[in-house]
């Protein structure tokens, strides 16, 4: 693989990119010239409303060699079977679920038809939803292309480098790295080794960067790390197929030219890519757990002041060192849905749990530490400790109620039916201050030395 790829940083900022071998093919000082240079098209890529407010409005221009619009019409794909639209195709299922790494096939799959849907919520059509995929691939995906009418995908690769070309340029995306293709972008995926990694669409809105409130002008995820590619065409005349992901299907149309062929372009609306390694993690110095929100890489809002339609949470390597207190995170029933992946190591509250894996506690499902990690952290000398060396796993983290689709219930057959155990040994600890005269204790056969007048009104034997 390629690695003299050139990358613009910066988050949101307005971009523009020449191809080198075409100098001064952005037209000057407009958009759209009655002829451009070197006879390029002018085509214009929006990603938002036209009339959105300018901190939202979010668009770009491209000049090609053909426009987008010249291709054969769009008849049903013949794989990517694994895409599913209906979040209505099991009965709800409330269980905390965790499945085991998802296994990749050893044939020959490539990136499309190995994206696999487990969970998602809300509505394409309404522009409010959300989608978690699982993918899998062992192959290139020769010539063809992908792009979603309907959301952003943010991508989590968990094994393999995915050489990544677009419309815009090409990005290299490692394990521990994250990228966003956003709404109408064409890319192509090509990898090296046996692949795997997660994918979370939103539908309707971008991913943003949190506020940083308190924090001050730094820290989290810093604008200057997202990298975005720099123009890159190839002029090839072949059959080319484009997929489109359009209200939750897949359609495909022929073209006798490559959609890589934007010589130049400018604008805010432009794929990224980012190394979670930079994230600068704040946590707490005194005492308690924060939440988790504290790891948040990227939003993607909704109207309502601070709900998420989906948050990227990570868990990163970092020193702990909170006093008298339980540090792993708390046990938990939250009006949110929890999606986790692994991408190496261990997640800190389980020690069960590998990369490829991936947990689900939906909405108000209770979940938290397994026993062990109880037992070990409520005990341990609380001296400071680097915690998650070699790990990293993350959460999408959605405050819509999400449905498995059957192949997350049931038919990816990689659904570990005793994680339920990991809660079934914890014990008991309480001490009942009253334990003579407690009725419960007397059956229970608690003990305690400590007694209280309070404790024994609440207590008392009822004969
Ligand atoms: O493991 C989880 O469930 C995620 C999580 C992590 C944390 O530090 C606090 C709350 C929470 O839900
Ligand atoms: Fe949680």
């Amino acid at each position: 693989m390629t690695n003299i790829l050139k990358y613009q940083c910066g988050f949101g900022n307005h971009f523009s990119s020449e191809d080198p071998r075409c100098p001064d093919s952005l037209p000057k000082d407009q958009n759209s010239p009655q002829r451009c240079p070197y006879g390029l098209y002018a085509e214009q890529l929006s990603g938002s409303a036209f009339t959105c407010p300018r901190n939202s409005n979010q668009r770009s221009w491209l000049y090609r060699i053909l426009p987008s619009a010249k291709h054969e019409p769009f008849q049903p794909y013949a794989g990517g079977s694994g895409i599913i639209s209906s979040w209505d195709e099991i009965d709800p299922n409330p269980n905390q679920m965790r499945w085991k790494p998802f296994k990749i096939p050893d044939g020959n799959v490539d990136f499309v038809d190995g994206m696999q849907t487990i969970c998602g919520g809300g509505d394409i059509r309404s522009r409010h939803g959300i989608a978690v995929y699982v993918y899998v691939c062992t192959v290139r995906m020769n010539d063809k292309a992908i792009y979603s009418s309907d959301g952003d995908f943010l991508i989590v690769p968990q094994q393999g480098t995915l050489k990544v070309t677009t419309e815009f340029g090409i990005m290299e995306v490692s394990p521990g790295e994250i990228c966003v293709i956003q709404q109408g972008m064409r890319f192509n995926v090509d990898v090296s080794e046996p692949s795997r990694g997660y994918i979370l669409e939103v539908f309707g809105v971008h991913f943003q960067l949190p506020d940083l409130g308190p924090i001050g002008a730094n820290g989290l995820a810093n604008p200057r790390d997202f990298l975005t590619p720099v123009a890159y065409f190839e002029d090839r005349k072949c059959q080319y197929t484009i997929v489109s992901k359009y209200q939750g299907k897949l359609f495909a149309a022929k073209q006798q030219h490559s959609p890589f062929d934007v010589v130049a372009w400018h604008g805010n609306y432009a794929p990224y890519k980012y190394n979670l390694d930079n994230f600068m993690a704040v946590n707490a110095v005194s005492y308690d757990h924060p939440d988790p929100s504290i790891f948040t890489v990227l939003t993607a809002q909704t109207t309502r002041p601070g709900i998420a339609l989906a948050d990227f949470v990570v868990f990163p390597p970092r020193w702990s060192v909170h006093e008298r207190t339980f540090r792993p995170p708390y046990y938990h029933r939250n009006c949110m849905s929890e999606f986790m992946g692994i991408i190496k190591g261990k997640y800190e509250a389980k020690a069960e749990s590998s990369p490829g894996s991936a947990t689900l506690h939906s909405m108000m499902t209770p979940h938290g530490p397994d026993t062990a990690c109880f037992e070990t952290a409520s005990t341990a000398e609380l001296a400071p400790e680097y915690i998650g060396k070699g790990s990293l796993a993350f959460m999408f983290e959605s405050s819509l109620s999400m449905a498995l689709t059957k192949w997350g219930n049931e038919s990816c057959g990689c659904v570990d039916k005793d994680y339920y155990k990991c809660w079934q040994d914890l014990k008991s600890h309480f001490k009942c201050p009253d334990a003579e005269k407690c009725h419960s204790c007397h059956e229970l056969g608690h003990s305690t030395n400590v007694s209280t007048n309070y404790a024994s009104r609440l207590f008392r034997k009822t004969e």
